[in-house]
């Protein structure tokens, strides 16, 4: 489904709730797998944990995972440590791009059992589940944190725990930190010193409910809106905390630099647009927080500021190349836009609200794609291809566009 987005001044001022944050409640989902009375508060209704629970539940012999990163992984370490299981994992075409060897070769060194059903080091893996008894390993940090959170998810329930040691510059450093957070939560005892990453083991623990925030990439949409809307517009977001979980919260004091002030009211937070952006060049370290790097580059877009991104080397191994099609769709306006393997950069500015015929872009089957073009609405009429996408992290997106006056149709 192709939709246009027609031109609006600013967004009403209602009240959005988004679902729960995808990250946890895929560790959430796991947990529970691996502890049966954790109780789940507000989870995540996107298609990427509602495949996780299916995966979870279902116990069927051939699981197909869609474009679903984190379950592909978290799931692999978890059937690993199934004794008497014998699971095909696949995924989407582009799972199958998706690499996950350092991962699997890591799970191997523990005594895991595994195969390469295709192309050596990705999906789709047969897995025959094992009691795991090493307990000592070092992985490479640099590529993904999914790889790390999957071994600390499954670890307290190995017979000696885990002690992981990591090499190389660790990346998304708070989506491990969650990992350690939600354990914690659980009871489970871990530890963090220097580039030792320890995880007790434990068999007997105490009933607990996880609660789920709101999820923080899904809000970053929000923020563009109001960077882009007129000064005094305002929006409040549902169920956020304070002290997040989730790194992808550092988006607050980003969008200062471009005029939007965040307060916290109880569990809601209003986003308004309170002065114009001070600065016309945004430099920002996305290491931690790749999810919004789409978001922020089309908020500078939008905002006609210049900017380099760095720290975006997850980026190329994501649901598509982030970089190369962030690159394609902007520059249908014109301008260049330089790309590495870790960064971006906009170096000219780019006029987007010209009285041509509406630019389409294409979403590359990612989900981030299409949620982050579509705050330009409020500087001009766009085309969003395939908007159906972003079901994978957020269904409700285009409905709650609509609840705040976005004017959309099917093309
Ligand atoms: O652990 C998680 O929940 C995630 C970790 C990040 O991946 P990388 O560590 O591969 O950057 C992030 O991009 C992804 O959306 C979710
Ligand atoms: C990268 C993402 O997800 P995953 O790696 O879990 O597919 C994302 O949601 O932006």
């Amino acid at each position: 489904m192709n939709i246009r987005l027609h031109k609006i001044e600013k967004p009403e001022s209602r009240i959005i709730k988004i679902s729960g944050s995808k990250s946890e409640t895929n560790r959430a989902l796991l947990l529970k797998a691996l502890q049966h009375s954790i109780q789940i508060e507000n989870g995540s209704d996107s298609d990427d944990s509602y495949l996780m629970l299916q995966a979870i539940s279902e116990k069927k012999e051939v699981i197909d995972i869609g474009h679903a990163g984190t379950a592909m992984r978290f799931l692999t370490a978890y059937f690993a440590i199934q004794p008497d299981c014998s699971v095909i994992i696949k995924g989407s075409d582009r799972m199958h791009e998706r690499p996950i060897g350092i991962l699997v070769e890591a799970l191997k060194q523990l005594g895991a059992e595994i195969h390469y059903l295709e192309k050596q080091g990705y999906p789709p893996l047969k897995i025959i589940g094992k009691k795991l008894i090493q307990n000592r390993i070092s992985i490479q940090a640099t590529v993904s944190s999914q790889y790390i959170s999957a071994l600390l998810l499954i670890a307290f329930r190995l017979e000696n725990g885990l002690r992981l040691q990591l090499i190389g510059k660790v990346t998304s450093v708070p989506y491990i930190k969650m990992t350690l957070q939600m354990l914690n939560r659980i009871g489970v005892k871990t530890d963090w010193t220097d580039d030792v990453i320890t995880v007790y083991p434990a068999s007997e623990l105490a009933d607990t409910t996880l609660s789920i925030e709101s999820d923080w990439s899904s809000a970053s949409y929000y923020y563009a809106i109001i960077a882009l809307s007129p000064v005094g517009t305002f929006l409040e977001l549902r169920d956020f905390e304070k002290e997040s979980l989730q790194g992808d919260a550092c988006i607050i004091r980003i969008y200062e630099n471009f005029g939007v002030t965040t307060h916290f009211k109880g569990k809601s937070i209003r986003l308004e647009k309170v002065a114009s952006p001070a600065k016309e060049y945004l430099e920002a370290d996305l290491t931690n927080a790749p999810d919004i790097a789409q978001t922020i580059a089309v908020t500078c877009l939008g905002l006609n500021i210049l900017c380099n991104l760095t720290g975006l080397h997850t980026l190329r191994i994501k649901e598509t190349d982030r970089l190369q099609a962030l690159k394609n769709e902007i520059e249908k306006w014109g301008g260049t836009v330089c790309i590495t393997e870790n960064s971006l950069q906009l170096t000219s500015k780019i006029n987007i609200n010209r009285d041509t015929k509406p630019v389409l872009i294409k979403t590359y089957q990612d989900h981030r794609m299409a949620m982050a073009f579509a705050p330009l609405a409020l500087k001009t009429t766009l085309d969003i291809q395939e908007a159906e996408v972003v079901s994978k992290s957020y269904p409700d997106f285009w409905k709650d566009l609509k609840k705040i006056g976005f004017k959309m149709q099917e093309l």
